[in-house]
């Protein structure tokens, strides 16, 4: 075994032996559910909630992890927050967060890592629905970093047989497979809420991948992490599951609710609505071609029905599949 894997793996074996002390921002669904993972391993874990207030020096100078949890309207009041705090020198940032900046268009970690430009930034993105991982039923996710160790230690805090951890060294990947799916998540609602079929469907998640790639590689991360967990897994979880907010924003749209009614009576944060703005602002600069994304913005700013939509993907100019 190479000396670097072998180091690797013990570490993973005792992780559980090496309790961390571990603060979660962000009291929602996702928090609560990371929060849970990391105590059921035998972690310190306090989690803080907006309405907590302020978060105090003493409970952050002690953390070996802080997880980031809260909505991407929140990182830039949390980043802030914690720039002003006492950390102890090995602090690991950890972000769950799935969203875009909407006049940067920086991703979470990408926020994290400027704000703190000497410490370790991993992503946690996966498929991971919270409601299924509070039921206790088995999922997997990925824990994306530059730093190997940094990745590794967020791996095995939370890491059981309920939750498998992966790492990857494409920490910008990982990120934004998490998060651009999050538009084809509205576009597979729509199609669900058309009844339009598995065929339909397949296309969409498909041609969505390749859209998802093509932005993502302009962007700097690699082809192979958008076919793993955080991209096509996470795209195979929302695009089949009524449990995604995304998703169900998507199929209600296709109802014909307006997307003002949808989101006043949704539970939780639907992140692609945001991102699907960012997303075409991006693409637009860049001269990048994203055929769903912009159905999507069309429908989500009410300037086409469904239908319209659907229509004016099956009618463009026909083309090779690779192109
Ligand atoms: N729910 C899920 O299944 C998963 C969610 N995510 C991502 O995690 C993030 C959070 O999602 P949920 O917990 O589901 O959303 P949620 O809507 O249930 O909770 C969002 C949390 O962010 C907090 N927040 C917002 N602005 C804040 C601020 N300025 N200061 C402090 N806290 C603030 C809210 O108080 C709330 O606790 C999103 O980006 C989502 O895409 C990622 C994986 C799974
Ligand atoms: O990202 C998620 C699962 O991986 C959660 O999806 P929604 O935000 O659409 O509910």
């Amino acid at each position: 075994m190479h000396p670097k894997s072998q180091s690797l793996a013990s570490d993973r074996q005792h992780s559980t032996q090496n309790p961390k002390s571990v603060v979660v921002l962000g009291a929602g669904a996702w928090g609560t559910t990371l929060a849970s993972l990391a105590a059921a391993n035998g972690h310190r874990v306090q989690v803080r909630s907006r309405r907590d207030g302020a978060i105090s020096p003493s409970e952050i100078e002690r953390a070996d992890v802080v997880v980031s949890a809260v909505s991407m309207q929140g990182v830039a009041t949390v980043v802030r927050e914690i720039q002003t705090l006492p950390l102890l020198p090995a602090t690991i940032f950890v972000t769950a967060t799935k969203g875009l900046d909407p006049v940067t268009t920086l991703t979470p970690a990408q926020i994290w890592q400027a704000a703190f430009p000497d410490r370790s930034v991993v992503v946690l993105c996966g498929p991971n629905l919270a409601k299924e991982i509070q039921q206790g039923l088995p999922a997997a996710t990925v824990a994306g970093s530059t730093d190997d160790n940094a990745a590794v230690a967020v791996q095995a805090v939370f890491s059981s047989p309920q939750f498998r951890v992966y790492t990857n060294s494409d920490p910008l990947g990982v990120e934004l497979g998490g998060t651009l799916k999050n538009v084809m998540a509205i576009a597979a609602g729509v199609c669900d809420g058309l009844h339009l079929g598995t065929n339909a469907k397949a296309a969409l998640v498909t041609r969505g991948l390749t859209e998802i790639i093509r932005i993502g590689n302009s962007w700097g991360a690699k082809t192979e992490t958008f076919y793993g967990l955080s991209g096509l897994g996470d795209l195979l979880a929302t695009c089949n599951s009524p449990l995604s907010r995304n998703y169900q924003v998507g199929y209600q749209l296709a109802q014909g609710k307006t997307l003002s009614a949808i989101l006043a009576h949704l539970e939780g944060t639907a992140e692609g609505v945001n991102t699907t703005q960012v997303l075409m602002q991006r693409a637009r600069q860049q001269d990048i071609y994203m055929p769903i994304t912009a159905e999507v913005y069309r429908l989500l700013q009410a300037e086409i029905t469904p239908k319209q939509a659907l229509e004016a993907l099956m009618l463009r100019d026909l083309k090779s599949e690779l192109l």
